[in-house]
């Protein structure tokens, strides 16, 4: 992608742990040149360290084209008046923090600042992300575009009509691939339980899930059908997807509960 005003002015990264670092090294990968990088970090991973030119821990520009916050949502208004220069409206302010309503970032970088808030997935580290976004009033087009074109070199992006929607996106995608990698991990002890060497059991596990979410996505079918299309009448898939499927005690009151659960905790983080 096209770094040039980015190149020129600077990208701020605060906090590059899982999720800012998977964003920045995809976005070094892709072009953009390290010396336009600054990184505020306490414990930088040894890729970080490893980049020749970036900016660790090393003063900050003036006036950054982007600044990406990616602390914990405890950390935020600890951190974020730090990056006092900001908030004047020029700099993109892209952020991943989970629960923080944009209100908190007028609060502490003032009244003009330029928000996009943001809802990646882990899977962005492999250019396989979806990324849900929404930016506040004072962003402007070129601005959108922008947090649009970066997010877009880590996967999918969506563009949400509410940001009150950004909860149940990271209900769903941001916190998501735990559920599935959840689902690997369950799948592969059901099978060792039943006397399947653990790692084969893994194999088969992790085989299965990559499979079928990749068969989802390049055939774009109905999920619905494509499980029918693997359920023979009274066959065996048809015995496991009974007990799976219960009203009571299957899959959809469980993930119904799951993502009540995770709603709850994204409005206390936004109060944190
Ligand atoms: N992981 C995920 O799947 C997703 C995460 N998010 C959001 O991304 C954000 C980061 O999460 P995640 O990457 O998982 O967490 P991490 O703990 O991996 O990353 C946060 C980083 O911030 C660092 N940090 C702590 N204090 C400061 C400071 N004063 N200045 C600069 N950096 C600091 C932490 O360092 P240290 O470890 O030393 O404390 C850590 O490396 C969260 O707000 C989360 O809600 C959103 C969607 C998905
Ligand atoms: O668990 C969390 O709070 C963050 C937000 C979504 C994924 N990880």
């Amino acid at each position: 992608m096209d770094f040039g005003e980015i190149a020129d002015r600077g990208l701020v990264v605060l906090g590059c742990g899982k999720m800012g670092g998977a964003l920045l090294s995809r976005w070094l990968d892709a072009g953009l040149p390290a010396g336009s990088v600054w990184v505020l970090e306490p414990t930088p991973a040894d890729w970080l360290t490893a980049v020749d030119g970036l900016h660790l821990n090393d003063g900050l520009p003036d006036a950054p084209a982007v600044a990406l916050i990616a602390v914990k949502p405890q950390m935020l208004r600890e951190t974020l008046p730090r990056l006092s220069s900001i908030g004047t409206g020029k700099t993109l302010v892209l952020s991943v923090v989970a629960g923080m309503p944009l209100s908190v970032y007028d609060e502490l970088l003032g009244p003009d600042a330029a928000v996009v808030r943001t809802v990646p997935n882990t899977p962005a580290a492999i250019g396989h992300g979806i990324t849900s976004m929404f930016a506040n009033d004072r962003t402007d087009a070129a601005q959108a575009d922008l947090a649009e074109r970066l997010l877009g070199a880590v996967g999918e992006v969506v563009r949400l009509p509410s940001e009150d929607q950004l909860r149940l996106a990271t209900s769903i995608a941001g916190c998501g691939p735990a559920y599935v990698f959840h689902l690997i991990e369950t799948m592969a002890a059901a099978a060792t339980a039943q006397g399947l060497a653990p790692d084969v059991a893994l194999k088969l596990a992790r085989a299965t899930v990559a499979g079928a979410g990749d068969l989802a996505e390049r055939t774009g079918e109905d999920p619905a059908q494509l499980r029918r299309n693997v359920t023979s009448p009274n066959g065996v898939t048809q015995a496991a997807l009974e007990v799976l499927m219960d009203e009571q005690t299957g899959f959809p009151a469980l993930l119904d509960r799951a993502v009540a659960a995770a709603l709850r905790r994204d409005d206390e983080l936004g109060g944190a």
